[in-house]
């Protein structure tokens, strides 16, 4: 059976009497992953985060850290957890390396591990720059070192992408897995991007409105969800009927000018094209439904069912 770093078994959390803001969450992040939380805006993924690492009390034990219940290892689990939940704090007039310094200093860590860390992070060459110069990515990985100083071996990170330019989430998705790959670091962070989740995690949960729609390896979100529409623009698509069903028996009509067809992913669309110019059918327009996409905007953006 695999190890779980973060479980939490039905978990729930309300503000206030009147809306449960996390509803049964049941969340499972295997060790060694890089988990995304992913949800629209508003989903709960924060106030989870903050019940995860105490910033918050649970109001029934139902968290379990590195196998065992949270309330049972409370505060001394925290020195095996480094987190960003909540816009990280740095000394702008400091530079780069004593920034670092100063957590040092309080956890009696020595300079190595500090060079080390800056190393791993990319920012030995700034790290005498006073951070209040660093562009918003440095920042970004300047605070994910100051989190890694006490060699926890879980990370947590809420929306480390967000507000960042393209070069920025780039070199973040790259820290994150040398971090994971190079020190074994078990990292959690939310988003609220699918695609940003696809290309940096191992595992997926989806959350909307305090529930859990979706959990599993990345690949098993491709998978389930890769089955596409395609709404093929012709100029009669009576006429055609019969033609493309020999081919594709599972078309229909959309309306008089529009084939439906169903396919198991993208990967099948050229071949689609050469049979309808092979079978001499022009096609004015493509339009994609469906896939992995319309799902997930499918799933986060319906309200209260
Ligand atoms: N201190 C609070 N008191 C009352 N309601 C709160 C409080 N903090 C958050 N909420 C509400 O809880 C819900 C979940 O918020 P949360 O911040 O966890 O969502 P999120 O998924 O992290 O989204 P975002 O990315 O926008 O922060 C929201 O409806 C929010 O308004």
């Amino acid at each position: 059976m695999s190890e779980y770093i973060i479980r939490t078994n039905n978990l729930n959390f309300q503000f206030n009497r009147q809306r449960k803001i996390i509803e049964n969450l049941s969340l499972n992040v295997p060790k060694g992953s890089i988990y995304g939380f992913l949800g629209p805006n508003g989903a709960g993924k924060s106030t989870t985060m903050r019940l995860i690492t105490g910033l918050i009390n649970e109001q029934q034990p139902s968290i379990e850290l590195f196998g065992k219940p949270l309330h049972q290892q409370l505060p001394s689990v925290f020195s095996k957890i480094g987190s960003i939940i909540e816009t990280p704090t740095l000394y702008l007039h400091l530079s780069g390396a004593d920034n670092l310094r100063i957590i040092a200093a309080i956890q009696k860590i020595d300079e190595a591990k500090i060079q080390e860390i800056l190393e791993l992070v990319d920012l030995k060459k700034f790290q005498k720059q006073k951070a209040k110069q660093y562009s918003l990515g440095m920042k970004q990985r300047l605070a994910i070192g100051m989190a890694l100083l006490n060699e926890p071996e879980l990370l947590i990170l809420d929306e480390p992408v967000n507000g960042l330019d393209p070069q920025g989430i780039v070199e973040i998705r790259e820290l994150l897995k040398r971090i994971n790959t190079t020190k074994g670091i078990t990292i959690f962070i939310s988003s609220h991007l699918l695609a940003e989740v696809e290309k940096t995690c191992t595992h997926v949960g989806i959350i909307h409105q305090g529930k859990l729609r979706f959990e599993g390896a990345i690949q098993e979100l491709s998978s389930v969800n890769s089955q596409i529409l395609l709404h093929i623009s012709v100029k009669d698509a009576s006429a055609y009927l019969s033609v493309v069903s020999q081919l594709y028996p599972q078309v229909r009509m959309a309306d008089a000018k529009t084939l439906e067809i169903a396919l198991n992913n993208t990967e099948e669309i050229p071949l689609l094209v050469k049979n309808f110019t092979e079978n001499n059918i022009p096609i004015y327009a493509l339009i994609k439904k469906g896939g992995l996409e319309d799902w997930f905007m499918n799933i986060t953006q319906k309200t209260n069912e």
